[in-house]
């Protein structure tokens, strides 16, 4: 989970990071064995084997690192890993451990067997993450003892116990440290068909009547995420209660989402209003990302990290040299036409990065 977006835009709709709100009822939707967990197959067909592996020789299952964007299911699956071990689990993360002394405190009251789930491990810091190389390896820690030169480190023996690292930045982990992991899974965006059953499986949970069409709809404005399919399923769930009969079709879940201000791809206000300033005030770019940013009266960091991962992935803008750019996908979603290009190498250049 990272922390609070920029510009005040951390609470979105549409938005990957947990809200207080999510993580109330996330608890209650999470998917409680590998069977359960939607999607991800290749993942989950490993991890199987690793598992089971494991299970049948008796002894901890080798170390995890998961990675991939917020709210695809990493927390989810480290408690997965946990119940099919039969272990418990502790959660932690890279933000909360800043000393090396945390994690002595945390890695030598683990039990044996124990999985420990370290969320956003790339933002350890330095001292801890040299610590965590030689309790993964060796299950022992060098605790030290004192200060300058007369202080002496007391090796601490630990019980076996898995590691699960997740990231959403697996590049930024230095090479040591990924490679102590015996195992890698990326996380995928899911299909629309996976959100599907995921909001299927949640609405049964959640005790609402959906129709297949409204899940369809649903789905297809999730951006790949569960987080974000079963946020969306909670707001249509509250229209359809207040407005019909409950039931959520495909007319309530359109209607629904328009309200919240979702469109039929995902996008919302403000994925809008930065594709909308440049197509309309551009002519498409390429224009710098701060002239962008004054247009749409935003922080340059929130159209950078916030609107624009999603526009890129989407194929909706594009990031060059020499600015941003509205690509035909983008034009036709907005319903717009491109302006007539001349043969001379196209844009004007204007709007320059
Ligand atoms: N494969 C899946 N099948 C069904 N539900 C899922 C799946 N993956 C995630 N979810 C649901 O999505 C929500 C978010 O998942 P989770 O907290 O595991 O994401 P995460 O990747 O750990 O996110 P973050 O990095 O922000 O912590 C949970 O409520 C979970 O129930």
């Amino acid at each position: 989970m990272s922390g609070a977006l920029p510009g005040g835009a951390g609470s979105r709709l549409v938005g990957a990071d947990a809200d207080g709100d999510d993580q109330a009822v996330e608890a209650a939707l999470r998917p409680k064995d590998l069977g359960e967990f939607v999607g991800q197959e290749r993942v989950r067909e490993q991890l199987d084997l690793v598992l089971k592996a494991a299970r049948q020789r008796g002894g901890t299952a080798d170390h995890v690192l998961l990675s991939g964007a917020p709210g695809l299911g990493k927390t989810t699956l480290s408690m997965i890993i946990a119940a099919e071990m039969g272990a418990p689990i502790r959660i932690t993360s890279g933000p909360a451990i800043q000393h090396a002394g945390d994690l002595a405190a945390i890695l030598s009251s683990l039990a044996e067997g124990e999985v420990l789930f370290l969320d956003e491990i790339h933002r350890m810091s330095r001292p801890a993450e040299e610590m965590l190389y030689m309790a993964m390896e060796d299950f022992r820690v060098d605790v030290i003892v004192g200060k300058g030169p007369g202080a002496t480190a007391i090796p601490l023996e630990l019980p076996p116990f898995t590691l699960v690292g997740a990231t959403t930045r697996a590049g930024l982990l230095p090479p040591p440290l990924r490679d102590r992991f015996g195992f890698t899974g990326h996380m995928e965006f899911y299909a629309p068909a996976e959100l599907e059953r995921v909001i299927h499986r949640s609405a049964r949970l959640l005790e609402v009547t959906i129709e297949p069409e409204g899940a369809a709809e649903i789905a297809g404005r999730s951006r790949g995420t569960p987080r974000i399919a079963n946020r969306l399923l909670r707001r249509v769930r509250d229209y359809a209660q207040v407005k019909a009969d409950g039931v959520i079709t495909r007319e309530i879940a359109g209607s629904a989402l328009a309200v919240y201000d979702v469109d039929g791809r995902g996008l919302d206000r403000l994925d809008r209003a930065v594709l909308s300033a440049l197509l309309k005030l551009f002519g498409g770019g390429p224009v710098g990302l701060s002239t962008l940013a004054v247009a749409v009266g935003e922080e340059r960091e929130t159209v950078e990290e916030v609107a624009e991962p999603f526009l890129v992935r989407e194929g909706l803008l594009a990031r060059t040299p020499r600015g941003r750019i509205g690509t035909p996908a983008a034009w036709e979603h907005l319903g717009l036409t491109p302006p007539q290009r001349g043969t001379g190498g196209g844009q004007s250049g204007l709007f320059e990065a």
